[in-house]
């Protein structure tokens, strides 16, 4: 049996708040603990597609105790200005561990619902409580899943994005069910913002440390390949950084390679209790995506179709 095509069963209010973020926390917490026999998730295999500017990336994953065997193949691609092509595709197979048969297949609202959900469990430990200002920047299929996750979870006094084109930009801001802020450049954008969300496409730095408010929380989410980056160098270090993985930051971060910073945690060390979240500095969570975050959304799919 195979069990496609499930958006309703990850993204309504409900399901976020009672079933995917906690599912995700737990296996982001198991991910941390290194026990094989909990998670076996290896670095991204990711394969250049050089002639068309691109990547396949592919992401298994093994919970044992959980019975979860995932995988994903993702592309994705440097695409010019003004490109109206996705800049990433997916499928994710979640599979019998005892059988090898697939159970389920999806990709897309998996990766835009389980990304933007990390992204507000690391806003829930290390943003301010009293945050009021949250910041998108980028107006494509990861800043629409993380406005509608964060303003579901998080209430917020002012929501302001920004896109390099202000049509784009006022075009989102169209297609979202509450009020947004467009803001012109990236500095008017993330000035006095607690909490500021990178989801571009860009190879280098768009957010610079100079402009961003001390105390205030970073989720970057672009910028997976180690030449790539959202974030200069003084941001980097002014900061706190966490990530979802030491090894995936260390092989694919452009941000953490690059600035040479040190990585204080992983996000599944603070659910775990074993590193502090230090909300009342900056902070910045390094998100490159990993395939247990698939397999435990992808299970959570699976359970809900056999509950129906
Ligand atoms: N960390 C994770 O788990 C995941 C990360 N991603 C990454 O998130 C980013 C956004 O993905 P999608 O929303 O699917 O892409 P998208 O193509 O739908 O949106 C990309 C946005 O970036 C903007 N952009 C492109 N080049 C730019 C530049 N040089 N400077 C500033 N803005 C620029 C585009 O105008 C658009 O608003 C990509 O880098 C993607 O690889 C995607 C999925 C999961
Ligand atoms: O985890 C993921 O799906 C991706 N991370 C970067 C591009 C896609």
């Amino acid at each position: 049996m195979i069990v496609t095509e499930f958006p309703h069963y990850l993204n309504t209010a409900n399901e976020l708040r009672k079933h995917l973020i906690p599912r995700l926390e737990t296996a982001l917490g198991k991910f941390s603990k290194r026990n094989s026999a909990e998670v076996i998730q290896p670095v991204r295999t990711t394969v250049p597609l050089q002639k068309h500017s691109g990547f396949l990336g592919v992401m298994p994953c093994y919970m044992e105790n959980d019975g979860i065997l995932c995988t994903k193949l993702v592309s994705f691609y440097k695409r010019p200005a003004g490109s109206t092509l996705p800049s990433t595709q997916a499928t994710v197979m979640l599979l019998d561990p005892e059988y090898g048969n697939v159970k389920v297949m999806d990709g897309e609202v998996i990766t835009f619902m389980r990304t933007a959900a990390v992204s507000a469990i690391s806003a829930k430990l290390l943003m301010r409580p009293d945050a009021e200002v949250l910041t998108i920047l980028g107006t494509g299929k990861q800043a629409k899943s993380h406005y509608n996750v964060f303003t579901e979870i998080f209430q917020f006094k002012e929501v302001r994005v920004w896109s390099r084109s202000v049509d784009r930009a006022d075009t989102f801001a169209g297609s979202l069910n509450g009020p947004v802020t467009v803001c012109k450049s990236v500095e008017e954008a993330v000035k006095g913002a607690d909490i500021i969300v990178t989801v571009t496409r860009s190879t280098e730095p768009v957010l610079f440390g100079q402009w961003v408010k001390p105390g205030a929380h970073v989720t970057a989410v672009g910028a997976c390949r180690p030449d790539w980056r959202e974030l200069d160098d003084t941001l980097m270090k002014q900061a706190v950084v966490y990530v979802d993985s030491r090894e995936s930051a260390m092989t694919e971060s452009g941000d953490i390679i690059l600035s040479g910073v040190e990585i204080f945690a992983e996000i599944g060390d603070v659910i775990n209790g074993t590193k502090p979240a230090c909300r009342e500095k900056t902070t910045v969570f390094k998100s490159l995506g990993l395939g247990v975050e698939d397999a435990a959304s992808a299970q959570l799919v699976y359970d809900k179709w056999k509950q129906c």
